[in-house]
């Protein structure tokens, strides 16, 4: 299942995105907030750390199995929630259920998403499916999406924190002046489209992406209105992970959504081991943000993380040859993190920790 010579490594698929999507497409995918800054720095901060790899372990077979909120899953390589995978390829959301069911990971589904949650779920009934609300503005919309996704088999809801307001991105304004392509499919949301395309204007004024007056108030209200374990995802400072500990969710996500938001805020790697040691006895810590090689995932493991969550790599496999390049991409960091383990001299997750990454005083000066 392995990808041709064209695509060896995550970022071949990027190129190959970059040169076969439309233009709008393109920058919608690739582009981050406002001067970029914490686009780069995800995978930047990734390249600085040094491993310290150990010998002579009997490394012969390496078992990368995990669990995520008591479900297992094969790899902790897991799907972060992207918008719009429709632009990317017809298999749109299907293709990423698909391939991730087989993989048996976790997809995070977006509620902004090209197919309806319900035709996501039904594509494949393997792997974990978790449903990614913002706090909408009108509560009848956010009861409305957690119940569908319940009924559709969701087990986990994913509570977007970091998007009371849609990040500005300059290189969309450039080519565009919109938020999002004009093509854009919003399966979940019918009314706010014509022929399912959606309007943004309408959508924005009245759906919104999340509500700026949000509080912690908001995640107790919706913790009130399911029974599924809540995930908060964009948490950034050990403070707000305590907080998050006090309202009793069941985990939290670093993510700076991908430099999409905040610009100017750290890579997630460079705060997830603070984070983790802060709240990682008490709650599940997971991560996303410029994961694009199998050394990456181990360096977020090391640090702290339970798994990681990839979100543009998908959608460029998706570009490249719909589910296939979906598996693609899934198998490339699958046999990457499985070397890299075997070089570190880790057989299973559980061996994987902080003590094969150098002081972070000693690399982040590199
Ligand atoms: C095109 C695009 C759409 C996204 N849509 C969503 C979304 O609907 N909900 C959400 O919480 N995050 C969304 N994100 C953020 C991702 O879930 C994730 O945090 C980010 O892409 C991770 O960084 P990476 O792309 O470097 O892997 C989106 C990101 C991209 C690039
Ligand atoms: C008008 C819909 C905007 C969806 C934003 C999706 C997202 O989180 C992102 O593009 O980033």
């Amino acid at each position: 299942m392995a990808a041709d010579a064209h695509c060896v490594c995550l970022d071949d698929f990027e190129k190959y995105a970059e040169k076969h999507l439309s233009l709008m497409t393109w920058i919608y995918y690739c582009s981050g907030a406002d001067g970029e800054t914490t686009l780069k720095e995800n995978r930047r901060s990734f390249r600085r750390i040094r491993l310290k790899p150990r010998v002579l372990r009997d490394v012969s077979t390496r078992d990368l199995k995990t669990t995520i909120l008591g479900r297992e899953i094969d790899i902790p390589i897991c799907i972060s929630p992207t918008a719009f995978q429709g632009l990317a390829h017809p298999d749109a959301e299907a293709g990423t259920s698909r391939a991730s069911g087989t993989f048996n990971t976790c997809m995070i589904l977006s509620s902004v998403s090209s197919l309806s949650l319900e035709d996501i779920c039904c594509a494949h009934s393997g792997g974990t499916k978790w449903m990614d609300i913002y706090v909408w503005p009108n509560p009848r919309v956010t009861k409305d999406m957690v119940q569908r996704a319940e009924q559709a088999g969701c087990k986990g809801i994913v509570v977007s924190v970091d998007i009371c307001q849609v990040g500005f991105k300059r290189r969309m304004a450039y080519v565009a002046g919109d938020i999002v392509p004009r093509n854009a499919i919003i399966a979940n949301f019918d009314k706010y489209c014509k022929n399912g395309i959606m309007n943004e204007t309408t959508f924005l004024d009245e759906v919104k992406c999340g509500d700026p007056s949000a509080t912690w108030a908001d995640i107790d209200w919706i913790k009130s209105i399911t029974k599924l374990p809540i995930i908060l995802k964009g948490i950034m400072t050990v403070e707000d992970a305590l907080i998050a500990v006090e309202h009793k969710v069941n985990a939290i996500m670093v993510s700076n959504h991908g430099g999409r938001q905040l610009d100017g805020v750290p890579a997630t790697i460079d705060v997830l081991a603070e984070i983790s040691k802060a709240v990682g006895d008490k709650i599940e810590v997971y991560m996303d943000g410029g994961v694009r090689t199998g050394t990456d995932v181990l360096k977020a493991l090391a640090l702290g993380a339970r798994a990681v969550f990839i979100g543009r790599p998908v959608i460029y496999g998706l570009a490249y040859k719909g589910e296939e390049g979906v598996k693609n991409v899934l198998q490339i960091l699958k046999d990457e993190l499985s070397l890299a383990m075997a070089l570190s001299g880790c057989r299973t997750i559980k061996d994987i920790n902080e003590s094969i990454v150098m002081e972070k005083n000693l690399y982040c000066r590199l």
